[in-house]
């Protein structure tokens, strides 16, 4: 593979092909004519001999075109198309959409890969499809099933592939190429330029992605703003879980910085363009774990041209107006009410609003006769419904058409002959309503719930043999509320009520929902997250070494049960891309401990990365103003540098931090604000890190971020998502002694730089 940074004109580089001398077919294909972009080239002398200015002249052609193309967007009058105002009104939506769609974003290259076929076909690979005015192909979408191969083939599976060109850019502008044939031309005599030389790593063989050096100065540019996309560099192994089927929910466990939350993203991006009307329909959802991480990750998909799908947090699914989340449970009554068995407890409290037997029976007049249903036949029309297992709702509408044919064939004894329209009426009279009323009345969800929570003769009838009596006391609220609206409801009394109102009403599912940060959620979130993709497919993302909520899921295959997805494949991400090597060595050392059996990520960055444990006298409060003012001198040397600065703490430590960072002059952000050259520090609590990542991070105080956490397991994964959000470089400060598993002396493959205590 050979670097091209911005050869000199009429300089051909050594490796590049026949065809791209000039002496062959033009694959670049800058010159008007068929074959730009995609089929087979036009032979001829090409117009340069310089292959990125042939390059960039493709480029500059496409832009035109793409130009060309919103230009005829913006000229469609749909006057003619459509008397109907509504149509016009949907049409001239989707118009300004494609419009919207068709921008040519200055700063973001059109393209950024090309692929030459063994067949001589060459396309152009970027972030959308662009055409000519003939309707060729310029660039191919990456999602296109023509774009496989320049994520997946390799020498030694080309898939059709001669050579593989990778650009680089610097702004908008094309500066850069860089070859990897895949295919030896078939007269090759010699060695052939880009197939491996002496020394260099097997072509498969993990590393040998190290030899593309755009695709490793891509993975180690610094880091400022909101998340990127990685649509140039998506790895085979996460290209595979980006376009798996649609049908499938798949699971991945991911080490920190493997990718988890790019790949979930471009995989609604991809399917988005493979299923585009089914989902249209059906509707797409990323969930994530906070607002803040929302704000980091939400213009990834705009930047890949999505820009319909909704992006959530738990809470947020299940929030109803009349259910203000405004409590916090205390960490048993959370695990429980969090627990599978409580879905139990609520469906059965749902039930119980079922009162089969009624006070008297029913009693219908139909002109000058009077059909009569004793209550016992009702409470075993209701019985019966109720082992069918209906939800609620359907019961309730089930039950009147049942009452009404029980008439009906009395009447039918009676030899008269009714047809479904009196069966219809019958079910509709004011006798059968008011039957119904009493039978089987209308349920509040947020009312059962407030019941259940406050009424511990009620929660012991439903919990009976699903939950011990301690079990029932902790879940029970200390004062009983006065009613729906005053009652303190916390995040997981409202997760109760979502699963309390799908007892009742079918909740509608989604076509497709990502999943992500999923080690935390409880077995209960997971079956809310589930009932929004009952009839569609998730995509699941994790790391179970950073599950910090108390009921943190401790294995996939009873997470994705929980999800209504069992069975469901688990994949594993293993290479880093964010934390280097002596950092994710040194975080690594806590794995044994939170997580036994998960292997520890490499790291794919070249650069080792900056790495120092700092120690602090402490214990005075003067010793203490040092060691802030040390974490602040941490902060400057970051700043000192390119990129972001994440100095992350306990919450205990924040008010310390701010003043000091105040005395010293320095401004900072809040997490999932968005960081720019002017503004790069973040205070970030550490309950708010996981997801984020930041070039330099300032670590204070490993042991109070471990003390923050209700028991020393939570925290010390606490203390892992916070060890890894580094993407340059590290600096621990601490004045308390290390967690044990980090105080020990660093072997000495991770380097003396390790610990500089
Ligand atoms: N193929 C790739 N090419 C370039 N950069 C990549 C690639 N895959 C991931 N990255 C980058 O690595 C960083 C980490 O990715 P991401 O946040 O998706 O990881 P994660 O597995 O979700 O991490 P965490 O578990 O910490 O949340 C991001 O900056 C992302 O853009």
């Amino acid at each position: 593979m050979t670097d091209h940074s911005t050869p000199a004109p009429g300089d051909v580089p050594d490796d590049v092909s026949e065809a791209e001398t000039g002496t062959g077919t033009d694959p670049g294909g800058a010159g008007p004519g068929p074959g730009r972009g995609g089929g087979p080239a036009p032979g001829g002398v090409p117009a340069s001999r310089d292959p990125l200015a042939r390059e960039r002249a493709h480029l500059a052609a496409s832009r035109a075109a793409l130009r060309a193309m919103r230009a005829d967007a913006e000229a469609l009058d749909i006057r003619d198309v459509t008397a109907n105002w509504v149509n016009a009104e949907a049409l001239a939506a989707g118009i300004e959409d494609r419009i919207a769609a068709l921008a040519d974003l200055a700063h973001t290259p059109l393209f950024f890969g090309r692929l030459d076929r063994t067949d001589a076909q060459v396309f152009h690979i970027g972030r959308r499809h662009v055409h000519d005015a003939d309707g060729d192909p310029m660039v191919i979408d990456w999602r296109a099933p023509v774009s496989q191969p320049f994520y997946r083939a390799s020498p030694t599976d080309p898939q059709g592939v001669a050579l593989r060109r990778r650009f680089g850019y610097t702004g908008g502008e094309l500066t850069a190429y860089e070859d990897e044939r895949l295919t030896p031309p078939p007269d090759a005599r010699v060695p052939q330029p880009g197939s491996p030389r002496p020394g260099a790593p097997e072509p498969d063989a993990p590393g040998a992605r190290r030899t593309s050096a755009l695709l490793q100065a891509e993975i180690e540019r610094p880091r400022v703003g909101p998340m990127r996309d990685i649509v140039a560099t998506i790895q085979p192994e996460q290209d595979e879980i980006v376009r798996a089927g649609v049908d499938g929910t798949v699971c991945v466990q991911g080490a920190p910085g493997t990718g988890k939350t790019a790949v979930g993203l471009h995989r609604v991006a991809y399917l988005l363009y493979a299923h585009r009307e089914q989902l249209a329909r059906t509707g797409t959802l990323v969930i994530g774990p906070n607002d803040s991480f929302l704000r980091y990750i939400e213009q990834v998909l705009p930047a890949l041209g999505e820009v319909a799908v909704r992006q959530t947090t738990v809470e947020a699914l299940v929030a109803r107006p009349d259910v203000p989340v405004r409590a916090v449970d205390g960490a048993e009554a959370a695990r429980v009410k969090g627990d599978a068995r409580m879905a139990g407890v609520v469906r059965r409290a749902v039930r119980a609003g079922v009162r089969p037997l009624p006070a008297e029976p029913c009693v219908v007049v139909r002109g000058s006769r009077r059909w009569r249903i004793p209550a016992h036949e009702i409470a075993e029309l209701a019985e019966e419904l109720l082992e069918r297992g209906l939800r609620y709702g359907a019961g309730r509408e089930a039950l009147p058409q049942r009452i009404a044919h029980a008439v009906l064939v009395r009447m039918e004894q009676a030899g008269e002959a009714p047809d479904d329209r009196v069966q219809d009426a019958v079910a509709r009279s004011a006798a059968v309503k008011a039957v119904v009323r009493q039978v089987w009345p209308p349920v509040d969800p947020a009312k059962v719930v407030l019941r259940l929570l406050s009424d511990a003769e009620f929660l012991a009838e439903q919990a009976e043999g699903l939950l011990t009596a301690e079990e029932q006391r902790a879940v029970l609220w200390e004062k009983a509320p006065r009613g729906v609206r005053s009652a303190r409801w916390s995040a997981a009394d409202a997760v109760l009520v979502d699963e309390a109102a799908d007892a009742v009403q079918r909740t509608p599912s989604l076509g497709h929902v990502v999943l992500d940060e999923a080690q935390d959620l409880s077995a209960m979130q997971y079956r809310a997250v589930g009932r929004r993709c009952s009839t569609g497919s998730a995509t699941v993302l994790g790391d179970l070494a950073q599950g910090t909520t108390p009921w943190a899921t401790e294995s996939w295959e009873a997470a994705l049960e929980h999800l209504g997805k069992p069975g469901a494949a688990v994949e594993e991400l293993t290479e880093g891309f964010r934390v280097p090597r002596e950092v994710i060595a040194y975080a690594s050392r806590l794995l044994p401990g939170i997580a036994p059996g998960l292997r520890p990520a490499t790291s794919v960055r070249e650069s080792p990365g900056d790495f120092a444990v700092r120690r602090a006298p402490g214990g005075t409060d003067e010793s203490t103003a040092a060691a802030d003012r040390m974490v602040v001198d941490a902060c400057r040397e970051a700043l000192d540098r390119e990129g972001s600065v994440g100095l992350i703490a306990a919450e205990e430590r924040l008010p310390a931090l701010r003043a000091a960072l105040r005395a010293a002059g320095l401004g900072w952000l809040s997490p999932g604000a968005e960081t720019s050259a002017a503004a790069r520090l973040t205070l970030v609590p550490a309950v708010l890190a996981k997801g984020l990542e930041y070039d330099y991070v300032v670590l204070d105080e490993p042991a109070a971020v471990v003390a923050g956490e209700p028991d020393e397991r939570t925290g010390l994964r606490r203390l892992y998502v916070a060890l890894t959000r580094a993407v340059s470089g590290l600096v621990v400060v601490h004045t308390r002694p290390l967690p044990e598993a980090l105080a020990a002396q660093v072997p000495t493959e991770y380097g003396a730089v390790a610990r500089r205590s």
